[in-house]
């Protein structure tokens, strides 16, 4: 790190200011600038005392043939002693068109003691002077200055010199006199205590200083005042200007007697607080007024600049009066100027081009995404539509799906490929409906919703917004009904007037492309639900999983971690191994962490290998031995093989609430007791009404399939209890699709016999043993395949559904049995074992016509 060394100072020039020491002063700065200088001034910590300096140095003055209204007195000069006020327009801020030679030769070196952001994105900075300076050299000027400089500490006052000793004495007593004028103009207490203690204990070079830059005085007169490192000239100097001033103000104190009469409470009470701002001003503990014109005209310009819709220009223009109006110590003052701001920064006209090329398209979805074809393909019909017809109405894409599946990356991409701006709303969570339609103003802390904000974080109307997890917003509540917002912004034939009760003018957010993701769809609200256009994007296979290591995660993994693609090589077997071994889950963010975790040790092994100059013992291939140092043991172990078969015990596959799909345990047992069915899981209506049709089929079935002795016995049911369990009792689980796994589960108890567990299955059963099919094949196929499940039984109408979905390597790996009823489905399940000892009856086939 570099020190800043105390004779070299980054140079802020101030335009017609003048900074002395023991004095503060706002200033308004350019950003470019500032932050490079703030930067430089930041990063030397080691220097604490330096730490904050910069050097203050005034512009030189334009003299008056350049600038003809420059030396006219201002108005406000009436018996006020407010210094000679800038010309609002010639701000005191540091630009780059300042060059070394337009600058003054003395200045002020000064610590910064506040930053603030302005609202045209610059800053303001309150600096306090320390000490006199004299510019020897420029060392740089660009990207911004920075001299060499000579510091003149503050003189003490030698006893034996008997002038400066007079002089002074005549300073304090000239002093004491302005402070009785300004008594007489009643000026509130604390400021005049507080210059009566400067006038008794401040040293009088400072005393100069600060008298001085209370009383009116030209520019020039200021920098006089400034060059004045010599004691005498400096004393004197202040000692002219305070009895001019004090005349003055004798002569406008004669006036305003004359006037006072003449002048309204409202119009004194004006007066005198111009003049307190000016006091406080010089004394460092106000704003600078002309700060907030410039924020008013900086504001009114930016509102200009916006575009905004007629309505919205009416109300803007309404508050701008009213800004205006208002005194910046009010509270409102703000609220308003907040609201202003957050109204010039809404993109009203701005908005990209859109890039409407169907082939690059295509082209970026393939570069960015591994399979995904139905997403891409719908994607790619959606643009081409906006291309012939050039209008965003139609539903809304809304991809649904298992976490870390790509959703989000599919939307960054789908504006890739748009060559449109993106954000990102999270909806998870949002149960308060102001978050998305903003709080109205009113409302102490209220701010813009999340549409709003979006668009002000993007600038352009029409950009892609994500909306992430739309399943897990809030519905009605106390705190309204967020989904009914959302509905409002979904809806093409209304989403052109959105209101936002903070904005409350109407948005138009016909122009943004939107795009919900979404984990489940059952907790999606079923209007909301119908605006979209659900495209699922299902869990991915091991197969799928290494293609997108390859393709994607490992290059992008090397390259975060500072390595080039021929340091790391993965073997498939190896991402293989990573995958079913550390990781369980249908999309690839924890195989893309775990990833992650290997490429970082393979970094720490490079980098140690060529600290030590042994690069040619570093082996860029990671071994399956190096997963197991780096990942440690594996976390999962085959999920299937680790079950010992037991009777009672099904493999069923289910959809999980998180979108995916899995497979699941059926644990039944069966005890002594009264004929009593227990179930436990966290189950739904649905699937405990399975539970009994189940048991009811193999009650009503007992005899054929060698459960009892006979077909009119009936106590064996009646002395025995039966508990079903689903393990992951915390989850919750419905809907029918169990079915034929809990009658299989039953039989497998009450006969003994044993169900591989890699076999699995899943359908609905009717009580009179039918088995009608279920949704989420695809996931629940997928998700077997990922458990090593070897043979698959499914309802036979869920055929097309395998046929047409499932990827091909998992239809090779796995066994389907597709059944029209329990007797096929037993059959399957016990593998050929002779389950019935009676010939089981023909069931009739339902009809779908
Ligand atoms: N098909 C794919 N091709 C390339 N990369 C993929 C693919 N699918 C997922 N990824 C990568 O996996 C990571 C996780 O994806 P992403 O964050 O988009 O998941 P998500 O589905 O949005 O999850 P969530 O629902 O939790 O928000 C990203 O780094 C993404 O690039």
């Amino acid at each position: 790190m570099t020190n800043i060394n105390p004779n070299v100072l980054p140079i802020v020039p101030i335009r017609n200011k003048v900074l002395l020491p023991g004095l503060a002063l706002r200033l308004q700065i350019n950003r470019k600038d500032t932050v490079l200088i703030m930067q430089k001034i930041y990063k030397s910590s080691d220097n604490k005392e330096s730490k904050s300096l910069i050097g203050c140095v005034p512009v030189k003055p334009i003299t008056s043939k350049e600038n003809p209204d420059e030396n006219i007195p201002s108005p406000d000069s009436f018996g006020s002693f407010k210094s000679a006020s800038p010309k609002k327009t010639i701000e005191q801020t540091f630009d780059q068109s300042n060059r070394s030679s337009d600058l003054h030769n003395y200045g002020c070196a000064a610590r910064i003691i506040r930053l603030d952001r302005t609202v045209g994105g610059g800053f303001t900075a309150v600096v306090e002077g320390i000490s006199r300076i004299r510019v020897d050299r420029y060392v740089f000027e660009r990207p911004y200055l920075e001299a060499e400089i000579t510091i003149f500490p503050e003189p003490a006052i030698p006893h034996d010199d008997q002038e400066l000793q007079g002089l002074a004495v005549s300073l304090k007593s000239t002093g004491r006199e302005l402070l009785a004028m300004l008594q007489e103009l009643k000026l509130p207490t604390p400021v005049l205590t507080q210059l009566q203690k400067f006038i008794d204990g401040a040293s009088a070079g400072a005393l100069a200083d600060l008298l001085i830059s209370t009383v009116e005085s030209s520019y020039e007169e200021k920098l006089k005042i400034l060059d004045a490192h010599d004691l005498k000239t400096r004393i004197a100097t202040s000692i002219d200007l305070l009895t001019r001033q004090i005349h003055i103000l004798k002569i406008s104190q004669k006036i305003h007697s004359n006037v006072e009469g003449k002048l309204s409470k409202k119009q004194k009470e004006f007066y005198l607080r111009q003049q307190l701002n000016a006091i406080k001003e010089e004394l460092g503990e106000h704003y600078d007024s002309s700060t907030d014109d410039d924020d008013v005209t900086d504001l009114t310009k930016r509102l200009q600049e916006a575009g905004l819709k007629p309505e919205a220009d009416r109300t803007a223009q309404r508050e701008l009066k009213r800004l205006k109006r208002m005194h910046p110590t009010q509270a409102e003052y703000q609220v308003v100027r907040t609201y202003l701001e957050t109204l010039s920064e809404i993109p009203w006209s701005k908005s990209t081009t859109d890039v409407l090329d169907i082939d690059k398209a295509r082209h970026q979805l393939e570069t960015d995404h591994y399979g995904l074809t139905t997403v891409k393909k719908r994607v790619l019909e959606y643009l081409a539509v906006l291309k012939l017809k050039d209008d965003m109405k139609g539903p809304i894409l809304c991809l649904l799906g298992p976490p870390g599946v790509g959703k989000t990356s599919l939307g960054k991409s789908i504006a890739n490929s748009l060559g449109r701006k993106f954000h990102r709303i999270s909806l998870g969570g949002v149960k308060d409906e102001a978050e998305i339609r903003g709080h109205r103003r009113t409302y102490i802390g209220a701010m813009p919703g999340l549409i709003s904000q979006g668009l002000r974080r993007v600038g352009v109307n029409n950009p892609v917004f994500l909306l992430d997890e739309i399943d897990k917003v809030g519905h009605i509540s106390s705190h309204g009904n967020p989904s009914a917002a959302l509905l409002e912004v979904l809806d093409p034939e209304q989403n052109n007037t959105f209101n936002d009760h903070y904005i409350n003018v109407p948005l138009d957010l016909s122009k943004v492309l939107f795009i919900a993701t979404a984990n489940q769809i059952d907790t999606i609200p079923p209007p909301l639900l119908d605006r979209m256009e659900l495209i699922t994007v299902p869990g991915y296979t091991f197969d799928e999983k290494i293609h997108i290591a390859q393709r994607h995660l490992l290059p992008k993994q090397i390259a975060a971690h500072g390595l080039s693609p021929n340091d790391v090589k993965i073997s498939n077997h190896v991402l293989l191994k990573i995958t079913t071994g550390y990781t369980r889950e249908a999309g690839v963010r924890n195989f893309e962490r775990e990833i992650a975790s290997v490429c970082r040790a393979k970094a720490v092994e490079y980098a140690d290998a060529k600290d030590k100059e042994r690069i040619h013992i570093y082996h860029p291939e990671v071994t399956e031995d190096d997963v197991e140092s780096i990942l440690g043991v594996e976390k999962f172990d085959n999920e299937v093989a680790e079950c010992a078969s037991k009777p009672g015990v099904v493999t069923g596959l289910s959809w999980t609430a998180s979108g995916s799909g899995g497979i699941l345990f059926i644990e039944a047992t069966q005890m002594p007791g009264k004929g009593i069915l227990q179930l436990t899981g966290k189950l739904g209506d649905v699937i405990k009404e399975s539970a009994q049709i189940a048991l009811s089929w193999v009650r009503a079935h007992s005899f054929q399939l060698g459960i009892t002795n006979s077909s009119t016995e009936s106590t064996f049911f009646f002395q025995r209890d039966v508990h079903v369990h689903f393990p992951a009792g915390a989850i919750g689980k419905d809907g029918p699709s169990a079915g034929v796994a809990l009658t299989t589960a039953l039989v497998s108890l009450f006969t003994r016999k044993i169900v591989p567990p890699t076999t699995a299955m899943t359908g609905e059963m009717t009580l009179r043993g039918i088995v009608l099919p279920v949704g989420g094949i695809k996931e629940k196929v997928i998700a077997a395949h990922r458990a090593r499940i070897r043979k698959v039984i499914l309802p036979s109408r869920n055929r097309k559904d395998v046929e047409g979905d499932v990827p091909a390597n998992v239809k090779e790996e796995i066994i389907f049995v597709y059944a029209n009823n329990i007797y096929d489905v037993l059959q399957a399940a016990f593998e050929g074992e002779k389950i019935w000892v009676e010939t089981p009856p023909i069931v009739e086939v339902e009809s779908h016509l």
